[in-house]
């Protein structure tokens, strides 16, 4: 699909001027017909199919031509040995690639974050408004927020690997994700300064979401997926990356499509529907079906398909529940 050109409005694309980005009509490897895929991912019945049929058995994973099949066929271990190594927050759970209970010299590694302290994570699709509610939520109450490190991704070293990554996802993916990865760690493991901290993603959504995405899309090889994955069981196992609650901004694809163009960062002007719609399923998979991968704390769903005003009365409405860890009574 051919990127649209943004619309007149708030832009936000200041940083974006790396060795990247130069190119708003590149195509990300989204859906022109001559690139091989669309970062759409397989649906969750397919997923488990492919788990239930293992190594002999994996099943073709989205658009991806017919070689991405036989590529992936004998590599299907990957997706049984996912779940496994899901550790509840805050335990050192050894993942399968430990073996064994976590030695002296690891448990040094571990951080653990102070008792009554509380994280939240503000969760959803791209523009689906999670800046926003962080932004109302900083400027209303005396909280510590976290914002995603956009900028550094933007900026390593004079190098923008989001814009990379949106020129050329097959290439330059585990390249951003592996740096999404180390500065969520850093977000997570970073001292609090307040009772409790408001955080924008986390490093549970990078890797169930985006390089889930990449994976599935074929744009991400299995051989980056399994170091990626051995990174993050290492990261969960040994540091406490918990979250209190999550906060689920549900939009439609659709909706956020029209706020992206609106908000008109200058990376993601290439970003066709599809790949919003590949994002939204990934979260509703892990946050709602719970189709692959665990959830070790509660999801409060919020409908975020709404102006503006409305917004900002169900964030009220939802205010103790999201700010009191006493009041979880309807969280999924
Ligand atoms: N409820 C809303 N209605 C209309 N526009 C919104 C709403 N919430 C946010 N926006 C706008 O949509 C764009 C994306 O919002 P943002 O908070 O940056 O999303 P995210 O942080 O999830 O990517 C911004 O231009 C923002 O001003
Ligand atoms: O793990 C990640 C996290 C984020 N991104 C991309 C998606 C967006 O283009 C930007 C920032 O997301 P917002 O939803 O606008 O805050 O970063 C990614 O590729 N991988």
């Amino acid at each position: 699909m051919a990127a649209e050109r943004c619309a007149a409005g708030p832009r936000d694309d200041a940083g974006s001027r790396g060795d990247a980005g130069a190119d708003p009509t590149g195509d990300p490897g989204a859906g022109t017909g001559a690139e091989p895929a669309p970062p759409q991912s397989a649906g969750a019945e397919e997923v488990m199919a492919r788990r239930r049929k293992g190594r002999a058995g994996a099943v073709r994973c989205g658009p991806a031509a017919a070689g991405w099949a036989m590529w992936r066929r004998g590599a299907a271990w990957a997706w049984g040995r996912r779940g496994a190594g899901t550790a509840v927050p805050g335990t050192a759970v050894p993942g399968p690639s430990a073996g064994a209970p976590l030695s002296a010299a690891a448990h040094k590694h571990l951080i653990k974050k102070d008792a009554g302290k509380r994280i939240i994570c503000i969760e959803g699709n791209i523009a689906s408004g999670k800046t926003t509610c962080l932004d109302y939520f900083a400027q209303t109450t005396s909280i510590e927020v976290l914002k995603e490190p956009l900028a550094k991704w933007r900026n390593v070293r004079g190098h923008n690997i989001l814009g990379l990554m949106y020129q050329d996802a097959s290439r330059w993916g585990i390249t951003l994700q592996t740096y999404v990865q180390l500065t969520m760690l850093e977000q997570h493991t970073r001292p609090m300064i307040s009772p409790i901290r408001m955080m924008e993603r986390s490093i549970h959504s990078a890797k169930h979401v985006f390089v889930e995405n990449l994976y599935r899309s074929g744009k991400m090889p299995e051989v980056d997926y399994a170091v990626l994955s051995e990174w993050f069981d290492w990261i969960q196992n040994n540091t406490d990356v918990s979250v209190d609650l999550i906060v689920y901004l549900q939009t439609s694809p659709k909706v956020c499509y029209e706020r992206l163009k609106t908000r008109c960062r200058e990376e993601e002007k290439v970003i066709p529907l599809e790949y919003l719609e590949a994002i939204h399923e990934l979260y509703e998979e892990w946050l709602i079906k719970r189709a692959l991968f665990e959830v070790s704390c509660p999801v409060l769903v919020i409908g975020a398909d709404h102006d503006m005003q409305k917004m900002v009365e169900k964030y009220e409405e939802n205010r103790d529940q999201i700010l009191n860890p006493a009041n979880r009574q309807r969280c999924l």
